[in-house]
């Protein structure tokens, strides 16, 4: 399968600031994969460049098989900024209306464009009436016009609540089924854990790790702690048997293992039989994993 974006070999600079170094990665068609990065770590630029809105020092890109810029590229790819502003006394349907003349489109196919984004009920509302919301799924609504294949999306959720949140990945995943491309920058681990297929971390410009969170958590091999609940009046003997272990105040002992010594550890737990009246396992968080790859170097 062709892939829909390639990006090979990339690197930026800005006088002395080397936004983007040696980054290479490629996206299939109907792949939604989430950039990450601390800011500074070039994530705008990697997407400006993709837009064809910036030139690059050295290296490929190619959007479709195009160069990014090009016309045929840019009929290939839309992308929706972190903060999209639309006129408040247009109705959503006027907007999108407005923007599929400007791209030589019906504008009668408003409506249906709309309805694909959930704002049907909303469609003759003035903009100004909007919650950040709806106003997100009007950006998308305008980013649908043309079926790009390859959707940009500069921190798209940014400032939306938990359930709108999960209602424009719903969207997403409707889209991405469909076969358009989506690469999307967010902040937000725990969203974007279970809604890509991909999380690419840029970490001062470099393309630090890529995969799945399930791969990025093996290749990290932080440690897991295990909390162990002494039962009642074996808080002692359990303690003895587990001279690594750190007691907190609320009586769990703590214990933190590699990867490899997980099994072993809990057979010496369960091997405390009655000593043991209940125990957990905590893998590293997110957020521990995103840290052990992205390094902010003072940026
Ligand atoms: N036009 C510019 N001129 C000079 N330096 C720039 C320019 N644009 C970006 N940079 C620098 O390039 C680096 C990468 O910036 P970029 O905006 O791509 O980061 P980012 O990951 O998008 O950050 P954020 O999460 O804050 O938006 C930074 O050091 C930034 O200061």
């Amino acid at each position: 399968m062709t892939p829909t974006l390639t990006i090979s070999r990339l690197t930026k600079r800005f006088h002395s600031v080397e936004a983007l170094n040696q980054v290479s990665l490629s996206l299939q068609p109907g792949k939604r994969a989430a950039l990450l990065g601390h800011n500074g770590a070039g994530k705008s630029t990697m997407m400006k460049i993709i837009l064809g809105l910036i030139p690059f020092d050295s290296g490929d890109v190619t959007v479709c098989g195009e160069a990014p810029g090009s016309a045929a590229a840019r009929m290939q790819v839309a992308y929706l900024p972190e903060n999209v502003a639309f006129h408040p006394a247009l109705t959503g349907e006027e907007q999108i209306r407005h923007y599929l003349s400007l791209r030589g489109e019906n504008p009668r196919n408003a409506p249906e464009l709309l309805a694909r984004v959930g704002l049907a009920h909303a469609a003759r509302r003035r903009i100004g009436t909007y919650s950040k919301g709806m106003r997100q799924r009007v950006g998308l609504a305008q980013t649908l016009i043309g079926r790009p294949r390859l959707l940009v999306l500069d921190e798209p959720t940014s400032g939306l609540d938990p359930v709108s949140r999960r209602d424009f990945y719903d969207l997403l995943d409707g889209l991405s089924a469909d076969g358009t491309t989506i690469l999307l920058s967010s902040h937000v681990l725990t969203e974007v854990e279970a809604r890509t297929d991909s999380i690419l971390i840029l970490s001062g410009g470099q393309l630090v790790a890529e995969g799945t969170l399930a791969d990025l958590r093996a290749r990290a091999a932080l440690p897991i702690m295990l909390l162990v609940r002494p039962a009642a009046a074996h808080a002692a003997p359990l303690a003895a048997a587990f001279p690594e272990a750190v007691v907190g105040a609320d009586g769990l002992l703590r214990i933190s293992c590699a990867q490899a010594q997980k099994l072993p550890l809990l057979a010496r737990i369960t091997a405390r039989g009655a000593d043991v009246a209940d125990f957990d396992v905590i893998p590293p968080s997110l957020e521990d994993i995103y840290s052990h790859f992205s390094r902010r170097d003072g940026q």
